[in-house]
């Protein structure tokens, strides 16, 4: 790329260097990155792709590009990515919100909508709320729920906190620093988790954008990946208001040992969902 390259010309030559790299969405990336170096949009891209960069911007996404080819992900050089609909601010500490967890979503509004509905509120507890994706998504989805975050991480908890300020979301998100239940009391009518569910044999494996740079504390879920669960569902029951219910994420191939895990608290599955890849993903339990 040159000190002079215009707005298609420097896209194009993201594109290239992120495809030799081996970036796996080399056109996302480049379409992102532009628009956070220069402000210049995919729109503006089409109307005026002879538009020059000055060389700040030039310097900007030179500079990107090369944090991109060194694995680091795309929503981490920009510090934010859409969940559910959401825009979601991110730090080091929290976890860059999957579209798989979308599926947990899903899985859980029906019965979000149903009791604010029928009870004029839902309790939400979200365990492990990292840059607070899941409360945050129920909260704008079920305008009548209030929700709590915890989280081991007081930093996760800033960044929750921001992300409701700047969604307008505050007045119905109270963040609490908690290792799960400890520092919980009361009764909540959901409570859902996507807690860390990576076997730790596992993580030095993992696709370097996410081992080097998503928390350890989001990822490891210790020797078998179940930690977290058995943890969760041995203290659920008298956090759950009566009709209640406790939705989890899981990992794939988790469906079974998940499930015994609560069944022997006392919760039965009373429904699941597949992600994008058809990939068990979710599970709503009752008791
Ligand atoms: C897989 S991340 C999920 C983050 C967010 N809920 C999401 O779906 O994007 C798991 C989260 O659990 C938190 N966590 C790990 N151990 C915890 C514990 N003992 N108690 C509470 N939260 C914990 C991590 O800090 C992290 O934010």
């Amino acid at each position: 790329m040159t000190g002079s390259a215009s707005l298609q010309d420097a896209y194009d030559d993201a594109v290239a260097h992120l495809s030799r790299a081996g970036s796996p969405t080399p056109d996302l990336d480049a379409t992102l990155l532009v628009e956070h170096t220069t402000g210049m949009t995919a729109l503006d891209r089409l109307t005026q792709p002879d538009k020059p960069l000055n060389p700040r911007q030039h310097q900007a996404l030179r500079t990107a590009i090369a944090r991109r080819m060194s694995h680091e992900p795309v929503h981490r050089i920009i510090g934010w990515r859409e969940f559910y609909g959401l825009p979601l601010s991110l730090n080091p500490h929290t976890l860059v919100p999957r579209p798989d967890t979308e599926t947990l979503i899903d899985l859980v509004l029906p019965f979000a909508r149903h009791r604010a509905g029928e009870t004029g509120s839902c309790r939400v507890l979200d365990l492990g709320t990292g840059s607070g994706a899941i409360a945050l998504a129920i909260l704008n989805e079920v305008p009548k729920a209030v929700a709590t975050g915890t989280d081991v991480s007081a930093e996760a908890l800033e960044m929750a906190t921001r992300n409701a300020q700047g969604l307008g979301l505050s007045e119905r998100f109270t963040a609490l620093r908690s290792d799960w239940f400890s520092a919980l009391s009361g009764q909540f009518d959901l409570i859902v988790s996507n807690p860390p569910y990576i076997p730790t044999a596992v993580i030095p494996t993992l696709d370097p954008d996410v081992r080097d740079h998503d928390p350890l504390a989001a990822l490891d879920g210790g020797s078998d990946g179940l930690n977290a669960y058995g943890l969760i569902a041995a203290r659920a029951l008298p956090h759950l208001a009566d009709g209640g219910r406790i939705a989890v994420e899981i990992g794939k191939g988790q469906r079974s040992a998940v499930a015994g895990l609560f069944a022997a608290a006392g919760m039965q599955v009373a429904a699941s969902a597949q992600d994008l890849n058809g990939l068990e993903r979710a599970i709503l339990f009752s008791c």
